[in-house]
């Protein structure tokens, strides 16, 4: 097959950032993705509707001449979230998910949940009203392994929440583990999970063997290659619970290349080619649509896009710049470290 066609697809957890870093990204994502849930942890995060209502109209100000790109907004939760804001948000369309980060998980997350009784008010409120909860699923307890932190979560965490709160439509973000996996697959009730682009293609050695890239590390950290394999096999199954969430994090190159970097891959760009890569080695070109298209729309009870995208293979290697340009500096793009052959035409 050297040509297919598909449903423009959307992105289920982005980060676009702000400021100028915005005016960079945005383009990036705006160019193939008709709608995007966009991540609150800006500093400071995106807590009230009011602030979801400003960030919202700084990325539409920010978008291309002509871009056809709708940002799907969040709430980032706190202890000191207020029920009636947030039902207020979304009752006036503004808001597609709140978002749920251990205090402390990864970027820009201190001022996540550590008390989860704390937010059981505002979870009620969500599962009576339909608003799903999107969760970066570690704990961040310091004595439990980082390679870990997803799998002991799910016991320890995701299950008594849900459990705690029947009817509340959950969304696993950035699944990294087979039992991330097996939990989303098997779980009764309303869940998902998404899957990035990154974690379909490295494992752990990726970022540590031969050298240490800081470019290929984000968090959840990416982990052995039994679990890459695990990703693929979800994501290429055509199980309508998997579907994509790139997490294309932007950190500019002095941020990742530290002696203490910052978590995050930049896969807006080059997303398409990559999973189209992903999907011909599977054998499952014929998933693609499912799940970067279909799956996530009917999870968050949305139509489908209408408009088509056509995915042509090349003779020759696509290229993308190594670096994206941007007001605060160069981001660069990820590497899978082989030729892609797939161009969105
Ligand atoms: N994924 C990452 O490694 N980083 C994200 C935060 C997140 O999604 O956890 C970021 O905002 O940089
Ligand atoms: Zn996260
Ligand atoms: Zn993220």
């Amino acid at each position: 097959m050297t040509s297919l066609r598909l449903r423009r697809p959307d992105d289920w957890h982005l980060h676009l950032r702000d400021g100028a870093m915005l005016e960079a990204v945005l383009p990036e994502t705006a160019r193939h993705f008709a709608r995007a849930i966009i991540m609150p942890n800006l500093v400071p995060p995106v807590v009230r509707g009011s602030d979801a209502a400003a960030y919202r109209d700084r990325i539409l100000a920010a978008l291309p001449e002509g871009a056809d790109f709708t940002p799907l907004m969040t709430l980032y939760l706190t202890e000191e979230t207020d029920a009636r804001d947030v039902a207020a948000a979304h009752a006036s369309g503004l808001i597609t998910a709140v978002k749920l980060y251990p205090a402390g998980a990864t970027t820009n997350s201190a001022s996540g949940v550590t008390d989860f009784d704390r937010v059981r008010g505002v979870l009620e409120t969500m599962a009576e009203i339909g608003l799903p909860l999107c969760i970066h699923g570690e704990v961040t307890d310091p004595q439990v392994d980082i390679f870990d932190r997803e799998q002991v979560f799910l016991d320890t965490v995701l299950d008594p929440l849900r459990r705690a709160t029947p009817g509340l439509t959950v969304t696993l973000e950035h699944v990294t583990t087979s039992h991330g996996i097996d939990y989303v697959a098997d779980a009764d009730g309303k869940i998902a999970g998404t899957i990035t682009t990154h974690h379909l293609m490295i494992n752990r050695n990726h970022i540590l063997a031969g050298g240490i890239r800081p470019h290929y590390y984000c968090l959840p950290v990416a982990k052995r290659n039994t679990h890459q394999q695990a990703l693929r096999r979800a994501a290429t199954s055509g199980n309508p619970r998997f579907f994509l969430g790139t997490d294309s994090a932007p950190h500019t190159d002095p941020n990742k290349e530290s002696a203490c970097g910052c978590a995050g891959c930049f896969t807006a760009t080059n997303t398409l080619s990559c999973l189209a890569h992903v999907f011909e080695e599977e054998n499952a070109l014929d998933q693609l649509e499912g799940f970067a298209s279909l799956h996530g729309p009917a999870h968050y009870g949305l139509p489908p896009n209408t408009d088509m995208i056509t995915l042509t293979k090349q003779a020759t290697p696509v290229t993308y710049p190594a670096k994206l340009e941007t007001g605060d500096g160069p981001v660069t793009l990820f590497d899978p470290g082989h030729p892609l052959y797939w161009a969105v035409t």
